[in-house]
């Protein structure tokens, strides 16, 4: 197997700058080559904004039952081509999401099909997936009974589940009687029963509340795991989320979304939402093209923290995730960051739900420019100006980290570059095992890394400012559900 070195484009000194190599602007090159099963030539600009979707190959294979019927399936291009209720074309115009993204336009027509399919739908980080089962969420739900429980969607973390609720408020703005739960420690009153048609929340919680007979599961109509590989990762959540979906209907509709789904899982999937119809990405097309990956050799582990200095010290970074292994160390960077002068904060599980809530929030805002955190919030979570990600950690998993962590590395990269921006990653290496590591999740996408050169901090400079120079441009009008000041909604 090839390693780092083979997997890193050199940065010759008569190199394009950052924002003209091919990890940056692939989009219009990649225009040509989108050639999917539909080839509806879903790569154009979205949401009035300019930005352009990336293009990435969808693979659909539908559901046996629907394979049977004579209706050759067709994706949508249009909102009008789904037919939605008028409240909710309504509130995806408002959001400025002018027509739907490639995996909205597939998924929503076999969603909302009848009689309702289940669902398991790949597409890459940032690319509209919540608007997808939130809009499938909104069309099912029956708001002339507002208070009966009818649509359940989980997330593996508090941040994501709450983040979600946010989305659905948005799209279903112009929905009268719209009420949601979250369902995330401490965010409902203890015993009383939950009266709204749609619950978000973590597989924990909603197993607590169904226990207690606080949610009426009788009337559930839809089921949305959210990160579904995490979710039913047996290591992990796995076991709630099938004690959950034992206590539901069985004839519940489950939508299982991802932009990642390990071969280990999808035999699980296949069995958690049976006969579902399902859309799949290539492993070359799982990387988000307009997200360029760079790394740093670090002489050793010591030198990490005065490397990251170095390089908040050269440009203005505008916002910024850093991901590290532990709590402690998330701290450590934090105070020393800040002493340094950078607006800091760290977030991490040791925290409590409504300080988790209230860091994320200023992050949102701005007030906070860099957020060091563990995985917490390595997957879904939504911050459009997000122009750089750095591994501090190599992400590993297994037991006593002996494996590199491919899926981990993917969502957290994914925090930046959201549908069609452009972003920095930038992963530290600094021994044989990180370095290892790195190479294997470099060959397991077969992407080119750009090494950053600590001998020539100018052309690291020049390579990074770029990227985050248009990040910043891109940012200032896009459109998104969560940050108020940017929807037409405001
Ligand atoms: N149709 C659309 N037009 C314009 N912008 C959109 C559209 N759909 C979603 N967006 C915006 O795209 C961004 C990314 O969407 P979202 O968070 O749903 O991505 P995702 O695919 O769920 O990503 P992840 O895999 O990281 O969870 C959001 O800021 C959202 O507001």
């Amino acid at each position: 197997m090839a390693d780092l070195a083979s997997r890193i484009t050199k940065p010759a000194d008569d190199a394009a700058p950052a924002s003209e190599t091919p990890a940056a602007t692939d989009t219009a090159a990649a225009e040509t080559h989108v050639g999917d099963a539909q080839n509806d030539g879903a790569v154009e600009s979205l949401g009035g904004s300019g930005l352009q979707e990336p293009g990435y190959e969808v693979e659909i294979t539908l559901s046996d039952l629907q394979q049977n019927e004579a209706t050759p399936f067709h994706s949508a291009t249009t909102w009008e081509d789904i037919g939605l209720r008028e409240e909710l074309h309504k509130g995806l115009l408002a959001l400025n999401f002018l027509k739907p993204s490639k995996v909205q336009g597939k998924s929503l027509p076999l969603m909302l099909s009848d009689p309702p399919t289940n669902m398991l739908a790949q597409s890459q980080s940032g690319t509209g997936k919540t608007a997808a089962f939130v809009t499938a969420i909104l069309s099912r739900v029956d708001f002339s009974n507002p208070d009966q429980p009818q649509a359940l969607a989980l997330a593996p973390s508090r941040e994501l589940a709450r983040q979600i609720e946010e989305v659905i408020r948005a799209i279903g703005h112009f929905i009268q009687n719209l009420k949601i739960a979250p369902a995330v420690p401490g965010a409902l009153p203890r015993g009383e029963p939950v009266r709204s048609a749609v619950v978000v929340g973590t597989p924990g919680t909603v197993m607590d509340i169904i226990r207690r007979r606080q949610l009426d599961v009788s009337q559930l109509k839809v089921l949305v795991l959210d990160e579904a590989d995490n979710m039913l990762d047996q290591q992990g959540l796995g076991d709630q989320c099938m004690r959950v979906k034992g206590m539901l209907p069985k004839t519940i509709q489950t939508l299982l979304f991802s932009a990642t789904f390990p071969e280990k899982v999808l035999q699980y999937a296949n069995k958690f939402a049976p006969n579902a119809h399902s859309l799949k990405l290539q492993r070359s097309d799982l990387t988000v093209k307009g997200i360029s990956q760079m790394f740093i050799d670090c002489p050793n582990d010591s030198t990490k923290y005065d490397i990251l200095c170095r390089l908040y010290g050269l440009m203005t970074i505008g916002q910024s995730v850093i991901f590290v292994k532990t709590r402690e160390s998330a701290n450590e960077i934090q105070r020393r960051m800040v002493a340094d002068g950078h607006k800091a904060s760290a977030l991490h599980a040791a925290f409590d739900g409504s300080e988790r809530d209230e860091l994320l929030s200023k992050f949102r805002s701005g007030e906070s420019k860099v957020l060091i955190a563990t995985n917490v919030i390595a997957r879904g979570i939504d911050v459009s100006s997000v122009s750089m990600v750095i591994n501090y950690d190599i992400p590993m998993k297994g037991r006593g980290d002996t494996e590199p962590d491919t899926e981990t590395y993917l969502h957290r990269i994914g925090r930046t570059g959201r549908f069609g921006r452009v972003g920095v990653s930038i992963s530290f290496v600094y021994d044989k095992k990180s370095y290892d590591a790195l190479s294997s999740i470099a060959n397991h996408y077969g992407i080119d890394l750009v090494k950053l050169d600590t001998d020539d901090w100018d052309d690291a400079e020049e390579r990074v400012k770029e990227v985050i120079k248009k990040n910043r441009a891109q940012a200032a009008y896009a459109p998104s559900a969560t940050d108020p000041q940017k929807t037409g909604a405001a």
